[in-house]
C-alpha cells in the first residue's frame, strides 16, 4: 500500500457538503480571498467546483476527511453544510474522528437548536468546538451575502468572525451576521426566521387571494398592486418576490403561472420545529402556527376535494364598493398582520433567553435580518430601533411606533377580516393575527370561564380577583370554598 503523504496545511476553512448552499458558500469564501479546502461525499462535486469556478480563488480539492484535516491550517475550521439530521450527525462524528482539541466545526444547514445543544456538548467533551450557525439567503444569498446567526463559544468566535462578517450581506457597512449567543442561540434565532418566513409569506398569499377574489384582475395586475406597496412600509424581499411570481407566465400554456402551479404548500419543517418549540415555551405563535397548518389544509387534497362538493359557502365575489379603497385597506390589514408575527417571533426569543440562560439580543437580530435574508424588509429598522429604546420591550407591539401602526390598521384590518369571512374566502392569518390582538388587549378574557371548568371536573383550582391564594369551589358538595 502507497503511504498517505500530508500535504503541507493550504487552506484557512474547508468547507464539506457542497451541494446548493455549501458550493456557494465556498465560493463566497474564495472570493472574499481565503483558501477553502472542498470536500463532498461524492467527489464530482468537487471537480465541478473546481472545474467551473476554480479562477474565482483559492481551492484546494480533497477527497478525504483525513486529507481535509491535513490541509487546513491549525486551528483548523471546518464547514459542514450537508443534509440536515442524521447526514450531519453522521458527519460530525467522521469529523471529529480527525480533529484536533481546539479545531472548530461549524455546522451552517438547518438543524435543530436542540440537536445543535446536544452536538456541541458532545465535541467539547473532545475539546473539539463547535458553532452552530444560521444561514438564510438560499442560494444567491449564500453566493452574495447572506444573513448569518453564528451560536457557540464567545471566544471561538473571533476565530471566525473575520470570515463570516466577509461573506455576509452588508447593509450600510454594518455586516449582516453577529454572534448571537452560546449553544444552539444560532440556530435558534434561524429557526425563529424560518417560522417568520412562514407566516410572513402565508399573509402575503391571503392579501393577494383575497385581491384576486373581489377584483376582476389578473395576477399580472395585481404584481402592480404589489410593486406599490413595495415602495413603502411592506418593502421586503418577499413582496418583491411575489410581484415577480405574480408576472411570471407559464411558457407551455401562456397562462399566468400562479395558475398552472398545484396549491399545495410544501415545507421541510422548520416552521413546524418553531410552532413545537414556541408550545414548549409557552410563547403563542399564532401567527406562526396557522401559517403551518394553512401549509397542510392545502395539502390535504383528498379532503379538500370531498369539502368542494358538500360543504356550503356564500356565491359570489366579495363585494367591494371602492376598489382603491378595499386596496388600501388589505395593505394595512397585511402590515398589522405582519407586525403581530414578527412580534411573536421576537418574544420566543425573549423566552428562551429566560429557559436556556441565553442573551440574545433581538435588535441586533433585527439588524442582522435586514439584508441576505429571506425576510429582509425595511420595517426591520423599525424593530432594531424599538430594541434601541426599550432592550427587554415585552412585545414589539408595545412600542410607540408600532402602537401606533396599530392605530392607524386596525379598523381596515377588521374590515378585511369582516369581509373575508362573510365573503367565504380564508384569511387564517389575518384573522388570527386580530384575535391576538384582541385577546392582548381584552379587559377580561373567558379564561375565568375556563378556569371555573377545570375546577369543577378536576379539582385544578382557581385564583381570586379580590385575595390571593388558590381555591376549591367545592361544587359536588356543600358548596363551600375551600382554600387550597
Ligand atoms: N437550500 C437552501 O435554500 C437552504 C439550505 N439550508 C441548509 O443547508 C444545508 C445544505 O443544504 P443544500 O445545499 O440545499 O443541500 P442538501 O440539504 O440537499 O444536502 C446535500 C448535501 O449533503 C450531502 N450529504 C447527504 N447525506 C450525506 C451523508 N450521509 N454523508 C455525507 N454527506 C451527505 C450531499 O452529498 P452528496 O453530494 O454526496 O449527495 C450533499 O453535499 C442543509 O442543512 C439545509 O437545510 C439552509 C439555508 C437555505
Ligand atoms: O432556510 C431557508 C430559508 O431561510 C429555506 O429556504 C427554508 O427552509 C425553506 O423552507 P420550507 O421548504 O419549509 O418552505
Amino acid at each position: 500500500m502507497e503511504p498517505v503523504v500530508s500535504p503541507q496545511p493550504s487552506a484557512q476553512i474547508g468547507v464539506t457538503g457542497l451541494a446548493t448552499m455549501g458550493h456557494n458558500l465556498a465560493r463566497n469564501l474564495a472570493r472574499h480571498g481565503f483558501s477553502v479546502a472542498l470536500h463532498n461525499r461524492t467527489q464530482e462535486r468537487v471537480d465541478a467546483l473546481v472545474a467551473q469556478h476554480g479562477d474565482e480563488g483559492t481551492f484546494v480539492p480533497v477527497s478525504s476527511l483525513e486529507e481535509l484535516a491535513a490541509v487546513l491550517e491549525r486551528p483548523r475550521r471546518v464547514l459542514v453544510m450537508v443534509k440536515a439530521g442524521p447526514a450531519t450527525d453522521a458527519v460530525i462524528d467522521d469529523l471529529a474522528g480527525v480533529l484536533e482539541p481546539g479545531d472548530i466545526v461549524i455546522d451552517g444547514g438547518n438543524a435543530h437548536f436542540a440537536d445543535t445543544r446536544r452536538r456541541e456538548a458532545a465535541l467539547k467533551e473532545k475539546g473539539i468546538r463547535f458553532f452552530g450557525v444560521g444561514v438564510s439567503g438560499g442560494e444567491e444569498g449564500a453566493l452574495n451575502g447572506p444573513s448569518i446567526m453564528p451560536g457557540g463559544d464567545r471566544e471561538a468566535y473571533q476565530a471566525l468572525a473575520p470570515m463570516l462578517e466577509a461573506i455576509a450581506a452588508q447593509v450600510g457597512g454594518t455586516p449582516c451576521c453577529t454572534y448571537i449567543g452560546p449553544d444552539g442561540a444560532g440556530h435558534f434565532v434561524k429557526m425563529v426566521h424560518n417560522g417568520i418566513e412562514y407566516a410572513d409569506m402565508q399573509l402575503i398569499a391571503e392579501a393577494y387571494d383575497l385581491l384576486r377574489s373581489a377584483l376582476d384582475e389578473t395576477p399580472a395586475q395585481l404584481a402592480d398592486v404589489f410593486e406599490t406597496w413595495n415602495s413603502g412600509d411592506l418593502e421586503s424581499f418577499l413582496i418583491e418576490i411575489t410581484v415577480r411570481v405574480l408576472r411570471h407566465v407559464d411558457g407551455a400554456t401562456g397562462r399566468p403561472f400562479v395558475d398552472v402551479v398545484v396549491d399545495e404548500a410544501e415545507q421541510k419543517g422548520t416552521g413546524l420545529w418553531t410552532v413545537q418549540t414556541a408550545l414548549e415555551l409557552g410563547v403563542p405563535v399564532s401567527g406562526i402556527a396557522e401559517a403551518v397548518f394553512a401549509r397542510g389544509v392545502s395539502s390535504h387534497s383528498g379532503q379538500r376535494e370531498r369539502a368542494r362538493g358538500l360543504l356550503p359557502g356564500p356565491a359570489g365575489r366579495p363585494h367591494v364598493d371602492d376598489r382603491d379603497a378595499f386596496v388600501e385597506d388589505v395593505r394595512k390589514a397585511l402590515y398589522a398582520s405582519k407586525l403581530v408575527a414578527y412580534a411573536q417571533g421576537f418574544d420566543m426569543m425573549r423566552s428562551a433567553n429566560e429557559r436556556y440562560g441565553w442573551d440574545i439580543d433581538r435588535g441586533a437580530v433585527a439588524t442582522i435580518w435586514r439584508g441576505g435574508c429571506i425576510i429582509r424588509a425595511r420595517f426591520l429598522d423599525r424593530i432594531r430601533e424599538a430594541y434601541d429604546r426599550e432592550r427587554e420591550l415585552p412585545s414589539l407591539l408595545f412600542d410607540a411606533y408600532f402602537t401606533q401602526a396599530l392605530v392607524d390598521g386596525q379598523e381596515a384590518w377588521r374590515r378585511v377580516v369582516s369581509l373575508a369571512t362573510a365573503s367565504g374566502v380564508p384569511v387564517p392569518g389575518f384573522s388570527s393575527a386580530l384575535a391576538y390582538y384582541d385577546a392582548l388587549r381584552a379587559d377580561r378574557l373567558p379564561a375565568a370561564l375556563i378556569q371555573g371548568q377545570r375546577d369543577l371536573f378536576g379539582a385544578h383550582t382557581y385564583r381570586r380577583v379580590d385575595r390571593p391564594g388558590s381555591f376549591h369551589a367545592g361544587w359536588s358538595g356543600d358548596g363551600q370554598e375551600e382554600e387550597r
